[in-house]
């Protein structure tokens, strides 16, 4: 029996089980009067509001007020990684608005990811419960392997040799994947998923999982549409979660001369036509496609502008320009760990 995707919108209460993302992206399209914050629900039942907050290079001393406007703005997702070392300043801003009254655990969707060097089965739960512990909280929504590849187990977080090379460890992801699975069980997580899987590694989870993943969390923008590995994750009803949708502009490695989407003529000019910032009109060309997608900003205007994608609609032919950029542009590479044996985009087309 095919299983089904659905999407329920905030408000009104309102449910549609569909049966492809084809019709999603329909539905999504012509429900203006209330198509403020969908959500799209998973397999295992549990439901990722469209839009979430990134938190990556969200600098300390501004994430807690990045979380608390963003949930002011209607944001109810959050997205989190023991990586990016300000998880302590996310919760403060979540159990700020909790504490305000404005919202109340149960109505947010938090994420995080279990960080490269915690891969060993036996390092899971203590990996999940020092960022619950960061994060003030008793479970996580959505807890995510956030590479294919384990690096070396230690204190370091990059652990390299004396030449700068990374160190790795020998764990099979599949493995990690067990040790998530428990987690589900004894309750310190709703759901699990992966990041940065090609579609083999994926095809291996499958195989071992009673749990599935409930997402793939991968770069995606028009630079790298991402076509083939969405539409197997779609046929396995693995959602797909839109990472760097604006081109990750300040991303720490980006280099003097690299092509920066948001500044593309032909995003600006329609951007210009409807009315809409460039951000929007990229995050919009995701939440079309029926994508979760999780921008990132710490600037107040931007957190509030990237929400508001719900009252206007790309055109086939805008749709088309956009995705003429695609150039197999990936902006998050890892290029310094190829030679890891689980490197995700090393031999794999996709
Ligand atoms: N699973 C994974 O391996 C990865 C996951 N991620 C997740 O995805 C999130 C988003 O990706 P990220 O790489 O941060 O990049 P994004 O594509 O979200 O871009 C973020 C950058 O764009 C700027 N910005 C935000 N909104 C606008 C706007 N409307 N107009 C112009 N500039 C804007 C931000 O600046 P400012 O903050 O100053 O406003 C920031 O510098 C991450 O934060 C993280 O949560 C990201 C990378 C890898
Ligand atoms: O989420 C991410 C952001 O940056 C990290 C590096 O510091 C990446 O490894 C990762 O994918």
């Amino acid at each position: 029996m095919n299983t089904l995707m659905k999407i329920q919108l905030f408000r009104p209460v309102f449910r549609i089980t569909l049966r492809n993302y084809g019709k999603a992206e329909r539905f999504m399209w012509c429900q203006k009067e209330y198509a403020r914050a969908p959500k799209v629900v998973c397999l295992d039942g549990n439901e990722i509001p469209v839009i979430g907050l990134g938190t990556f290079n969200s600098p300390k001393g501004q994430v807690t007020e990045a979380v608390k406007v963003a949930i002011d703005a209607g944001y109810r997702h959050i997205d989190c990684a023991y990586v990016y070392q300000n998880e302590d300043e996310v919760g403060d801003g979540v159990e700020a608005k909790i504490k305000e009254g404005v919202v109340k655990r149960e109505d947010l969707f938090i994420t995080s990811k279990l960080w490269n060097t915690f891969h060993r089965p036996d390092l899971v739960k203590s990996a999940l419960e020092n960022t619950l512990s960061s994060l003030k909280l008793k479970y996580l929504d959505l807890y995510l392997i956030h590479w294919p590849m384990g690096y070396k187990e230690g204190c370091d977080l990059f652990p390299t040799d004396k030449d700068g090379k990374t160190l790795y460890s020998p764990v099979d992801y599949v493995d990690t994947w067990k040790a998530m699975e428990k987690l589900v069980q004894e309750g310190l997580v709703k759901s699990i998923g992966v990041s940065n899987f090609n579609r083999r590694q994926i095809e291996r989870v499958l195989e071992v999982a009673t749990i599935p993943p409930v997402t793939n969390q991968i770069e995606c923008h028009p630079y790298l549409t991402q076509k083939k590995l969405i539409d197997f994750c779609k046929s396995k009803d693995i959602t797909i979660t839109a990472y760097s949708p604006l081109g990750s502009p300040n991303r720490p490695w980006a280099k003097a001369g690299d092509p920066v989407i948001l500044e593309e003529a032909k995003i600006k000019e329609i951007a210009a036509k409807k009315k809409k910032t460039p951000g929007q009109i990229l995050i919009r060309y995701q939440v079309q496609r029926a994508n979760i997608v999780i921008p990132k900003s710490v600037t107040k205007d931007r957190i509030e502008s990237n929400f508001q994608v719900f009252d206007f609609e790309l055109t086939p032919e805008e749709i088309e320009i956009i995705e003429s950029f695609e150039c197999n542009g990936r902006l998050v590479p890892l290029l310094n760990q190829y030679g890891h044996p689980h490197h995700p985009f090393e031999k794999d087309e996709y």
